[in-house]
């Protein structure tokens, strides 16, 4: 896909300079040729600019430039017909290190799926939010907010997962909890309070375990989603937590469980402790036992977890950059994933270097450095299989929408 260095000759006079021009998917940099080029057409095989006139003489600048490929900004890898096709409901789970440019990659194929017909949610539940700052638009308050400049809807929802923890902590509060080491202490049944104790019940709902917020704030937007008013979005794309966070999450179902199990074998034996109490002090009990709690909790985790498990309806995209460092986690966090039965099929690798016709020294190790982590991805047995979907490092920052379409139309193609 990529053009290769090719050279060409164009009326241009005097000042040679370095620019640089774009257009569709590739990026040109231009030696020894005048600036502003405009680019007026290109393909795979022919471009064509228009010359630069000089604004004293009137007459176009003359000399020779060189037009040095670029290998396309991305390379058209990343299948986004395959992504956009059908009106079934599909989330997107972008996921990697931190500051790799998840909630980047994130917005921008969200808004590629909106601009593509689809009516799309995109939500964030990092709790370092950074969806407002990539759309410039406040959308915190945990509500639906509609993202303005695109014409088709897309909604963005920044949830708190530290409101989400929050709000189970006081309801499991209300509903048993510790309330009931409390009950059970002034009933005088020590035996069975030290068993929970044991059991760690209290400090389970007091101090939830990590991955746990994340996962409520996932389970809350399902909720959400579920409802019919909101049935009519296609895309639901997800900006998560860093690599670690979404790990735990997955572990969370079978973390519960075993604390469940053990919990229900105790269960009866609270029941039968509860209403002898009850008999004989004729006192009425009606507090939802911490053990439905957690099974109601365990249910919403196991959801959470199988939506992350469905391959007709979910895919879980790895963002990384090029660095050692964030490939080899990158390489744990896919195995750890396929481990966990996760649909994973594209790896982007942003913030490459452009290739530049003048690197500076600093550049010029930048890029051997970048191109050997690369290179790593051919020989990882956890990554070499899936699709590589390869983005430049820009210039600028990207924000807001024009920004965001802008990245959109390199990454996802
Ligand atoms: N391809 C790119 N070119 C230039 N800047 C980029 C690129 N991708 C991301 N950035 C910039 O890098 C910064 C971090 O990006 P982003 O917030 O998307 O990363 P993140 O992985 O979501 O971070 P966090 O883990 O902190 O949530 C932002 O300032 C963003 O504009």
């Amino acid at each position: 896909m990529a053009i290769s260095t090719v050279s060409a000759s164009l009326s241009v006079h005097r000042f040679p300079v370095k620019a640089s021009a774009s257009m569709g998917s590739f990026v040109f940099h231009i030696s020894k040729a005048k600036t502003p080029l405009t680019l007026l057409k290109i393909n795979r095989r022919s471009f064509s600019f228009a010359p630069v006139t000089n604004p004293t003489t009137r007459t176009p600048y003359t000399t020779q430039f060189q037009v040095r490929s670029v290998a396309a900004t991305a390379e058209a890898v990343a299948g986004f017909d395959e992504m956009s096709v059908g009106t079934q409901r599909k989330y997107y789970m972008l996921g990697g290190k931190g500051g790799v440019g998840k909630t980047s990659c994130a917005a921008s194929l969200a808004v590629k799926f909106a601009n593509h017909g689809h009516p799309t949610i995109v939500v964030s539940t990092d709790p370092a939010h950074s969806l407002s700052d990539s759309f410039a638009q406040d959308l915190t308050g945990g509500m639906l907010v509609p993202v303005d400049g695109l014409e088709s809807p897309l909604f963005a929802l920044e949830i708190n997962p530290e409101k989400a923890r929050e709000e189970f902590r006081t309801a499991s509060q209300k509903n048993g909890g510790t309330g009931v080491k409390d009950f059970m202490d002034s009933m005088g049944l020590g035996m069975l309070v030290d068993q929970l104790g044991e059991l760690k019940l209290g400090e389970l709902l007091d101090t939830p375990p990590p991955g746990l917020d994340e996962a409520l704030a996932i389970s809350k937007v399902m909720q959400f989603v579920e409802a019919p008013e909101y049935s009519m979005f296609t895309r639901i794309v997800f900006d998560t937590a860093p690599t670690g966070h979404t790990l735990r999450l997955l572990s969370l179902p079978d973390f519960l469980d075993a604390s469940i199990g053990k919990i229900l074998k105790l269960k009866q034996k609270l029941a039968s402790a509860t209403s002898a109490i009850k008999s004989v002090f004729g006192k009425e009990e009606k507090q939802e036992d911490a053990s439905d709690k957690l099974e109601k909790l365990r249910e919403r985790m196991k959801k959470v977890r199988d939506l992350f498990r469905d391959t007709d309806s979910t895919e879980f995209v790895i963002v990384t950059i090029p660095t050692v460092m964030a490939i080899s986690e990158s390489s744990r966090l896919h195995s750890s994933l396929k481990k966990e039965s996760v649909p994973v099929k594209r790896l982007i690798v942003n913030q490459i270097l452009p290739p530049s016709a003048s690197d500076c020294k600093f550049c010029a190790m930048k890029r051997k450095d970048q191109n050997r982590a690369i290179e790593m991805i051919g020989d990882d047995p956890e990554l070499s299989g899936l699709r590589l979907i390869k983005a430049p490092l820009v210039d600028v920052e990207i924000r807001g929408v024009p920004a965001l379409k802008f990245m959109a139309d390199m990454v996802w193609k």
